[in-house]
């Protein structure tokens, strides 16, 4: 018998919109839309889904996919003048099929290359050449990586400047039973408080009702932990100092089209990110981002785990 190779795979999804499946061999999964450039699934080696998506989402041109990874970019949410989160979560991205080498080596992995450059119509709302590369990768263990890399490609001599999230919906049994360990004492914008900066606690974050919160420069690892599914998520970020955190608990949920009334107990947006301080790139400069995704299980009971070992370990 032939041995067992990552595989990639280019199917029809929902609305026949084209997606990217990478397949492990041990089981894992991850899917990506050419719509978006926009990861909706990951699923570890027991097929568990671990990331959310809206079962109301709209997988339609022009509206973004409600979950998943959507890109943010060339600006978050509405720090600028463009539409909230930028352009490129709503655009049709291309598979790269021969992207610039890469350092990290992704042989023997399942991954995929895709590209986003402006079309006319985009250059009127920003006026500016740019290259976009993403490469998402699924590692032997089930690791779900991205890397942006974004390229300043203007031939008029002009630098520019963007916002950049990576919008990550993970999946949780239940919102109240989560905890968030790496964000403690840090400074945030609070978005529902007019973007004011304030000092998070001692404590880990728990969740109780609405948050919006970008908090700044924080460490590479964050942890989130799902006491009732034995699941700790581990992210480790790289060249993107924030991190947004998310979740609309039950009015503002009521009042989006494309998310249950519910669901905001099953999920939480944890988005590294780099807001505050603008990225700005002279033409030929490059942009790298990077977002590395882990679901290990965790036997967690209050009181029991070192939050050191998980955000050091
Ligand atoms: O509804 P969307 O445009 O996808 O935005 C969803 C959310 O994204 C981010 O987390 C922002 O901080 C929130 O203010 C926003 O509500």
């Amino acid at each position: 018998m032939a041995e067992e190779k990552p595989a990639v795979e280019v199917v029809k999804g929902v609305n026949g919109l084209d997606k990217v499946v990478l397949r492990e061999v041990r089981g894992s999964s991850a899917e990506v839309y050419l719509y978006g450039g926009h990861v909706t699934s990951w699923k570890n080696d027991h097929g568990e889904e671990l990331l959310f998506v809206s079962s109301k989402a709209i997988f339609k041109p022009p509206k973004a996919i409600r979950g998943g990874i959507p890109i943010c970019f060339p600006q978050f949410g509405s720090h600028g003048t463009l539409e909230q989160h930028g352009f490129a979560r709503n655009k049709l991205w291309s598979i790269d099929t021969d992207p610039p080498p890469f350092p990290v080596n992704s042989s023997g992995k399942a991954f995929v290359d895709l590209i986003l450059k402006p079309s006319e119509e985009d250059a009127k709302l920003w006026p500016h050449s740019y290259e976009f590369r993403l490469r998402v990768t699924l590692g032997p263990g089930g690791d779900l990586m991205l890397t942006s890399r974004i390229r300043n490609t203007n031939n008029d001599g002009k630098a520019f400047s963007f916002t950049f999230a990576y919008h990550t919906y993970f999946s949780v049994s239940d919102i109240s039973e989560v905890r968030v360990e790496g964000l403690e004492t840090l400074d945030y914008l609070d978005n529902l408080q007019e973007k004011e900066r304030f000092t998070e606690q001692g404590d880990a974050i728990t969740f109780e009702s609405e948050v919006d919160k970008i908090y700044l420069s924080t460490p590479s690892k964050i942890a989130i932990i799902d006491h009732e599914k034995k699941r700790t998520f581990v992210l480790r970020k790289d060249g993107l100092p924030d991190a947004v955190v998310w979740n609309p608990w039950d009015k503002k949920a009521k009042a989006m089209a494309d998310f249950g009334d519910d669901e905001y107990k099953h999920m939480l947006c944890i988005e590294a990110a780099a807001v505050e301080k603008p990225i700005t790139l002279k033409p030929g400069e490059e942009w790298k981002g990077r977002l590395e995704l882990s679901a290990v299980p965790s036997s967690y009971c209050s009181g029991q785990l070192d939050p050191q070992k998980v955000l050091q370990g």
